[in-house]
């Protein structure tokens, strides 16, 4: 069983950086040419995505073939909720360890309140995390679901839902750009009664050492796609593209897009998941949320008919339950999706 750590939060009380936290050889570099630039990617205008404009779903094409990120604009959340959410989960993480506690992830939970501590190889994620499923809404694992504030639970439920449209939207439109079916990527997240959601909340306090540690280790999502919410202020994604860190920008008002490794796999590579991590402020404390959206685990995923051919020969193999291939491979320090390239 993995041992339960120390949450980050409480660690830094006592303004010494333990050595597990600190970066070593073993962890995973890029970016020796300097510090890393801004991504310039252009947004995307969800609004546009719904009525089919050619030009947006050409530049959603270029942007998740190329960086496998984008910033979606006008989504029609209101921005109110997302001002809520963010507000929440600060809330949630600056109350007592005794009030958190009440939430703790105990031995192999995946849900629950705690530090991050999964199976690790080099350094530990300066980063403590709430973790709670949401779909398929028969799975929500309440006792999990804090009650304080206030409004977690509905706000989380009522953000889930509107998630969920503008994903349902995502897809089609991710099918449409590269000419299938629109309803193609739904063998993937087609349905909230079988395939899963889960919310992670990110919580990374600032660090005096922050050029020593890192908020997340780099990786790949092992998920369909994941929604990410970030801190409206605090600046701390990098993603990778062309072996370079590129740091994404905070758009207030925006979602940010990250293929996850399945949607990879189902595309036959066309879309990437990029390897991306969170830094850490040295003078500030972020948040951000991930919703993730994963497939059902009795659902066979592999890369779809039309995406194969003789110049794209099949990249990946076929398989249900990508997340036992994702947690065994973390030992190795290889990227899970590797483990399904056909040589
Ligand atoms: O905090 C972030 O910006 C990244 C979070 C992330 O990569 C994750 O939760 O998988
Ligand atoms: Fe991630």
């Amino acid at each position: 069983m993995a041992p339960t750590l120390m949450p980050v939060q409480e660690i830094l009380q006592s303004d010494v950086v333990p050595k597990g936290y600190l970066l070593t050889k073993d962890d995973y570099q890029l970016g020796k040419d300097g510090p890393p630039s801004l991504m310039d990617t252009a947004t995307i205008d969800f609004s546009l995505l719904y009525s089919s404009s050619p030009d947006e779903l050409a530049k959603l094409r270029v942007a998740l073939t190329s960086w496998g990120c984008v910033q979606l604009v006008n989504h029609g959340m209101p921005l109110s909720l997302l001002d809520e959410v963010r507000e929440m989960s600060k809330q949630f993480f600056k109350q007592p360890l005794e009030e958190k506690e009440k939430y703790s992830s105990k031995g192999e939970d995946l849900e629950g309140y705690g530090n991050t501590n999964a199976v690790q190889r080099g350094s530990l994620n300066w980063n403590d995390k709430l973790h709670l499923q949401v779909y398929p809404e028969d799975k929500r694992q309440l006792q999990f679901w804090p009650e304080n504030p206030r409004h977690f639970r509905t706000t989380l439920h009522e953000y889930s839902k509107k998630n969920l449209m503008i994903l349902r939207t995502l897809l089609k439109a991710m099918a449409r750009s590269l000419n299938l079916e629109e309803e193609r990527f739904f063998e993937l997240w087609g349905d909230e009664n079988e395939d899963n959601t889960h919310a992670r909340f990110n919580f990374y306090p600032r660090c005096p050492m922050s050029d020593q540690v890192v908020g997340l280790k780099p990786h790949g999502d092992g998920t369909a796609i994941t929604m990410l919410l970030q801190d409206k202020e605090v600046e701390g994604l990098q993603v990778v593209k062309d072996d370079r860190w590129f740091r994404v920008p905070v758009i207030p008002h925006a979602l940010t897009i990250l293929v996850g490794d399945q949607m990879e796999i189902a595309s036959n590579g066309v879309f990437k998941s990029p390897t991306h991590k969170a830094v850490v402020n040295p003078q500030y404390d972020r948040m951000s949320l991930a919703m993730l959206f994963i497939p059902s685990l009795d659902r066979e995923i592999g890369p779809l008919d039309e995406l194969i051919n003789e110049e794209r020969p099949q990249l990946y193999k076929r398989l249900k339950d990508y997340g036992q291939v994702y947690t065994q491979s973390i030992p190795s320090g290889k990227r899970p999706i590797d483990m399904m390239k056909i040589n």
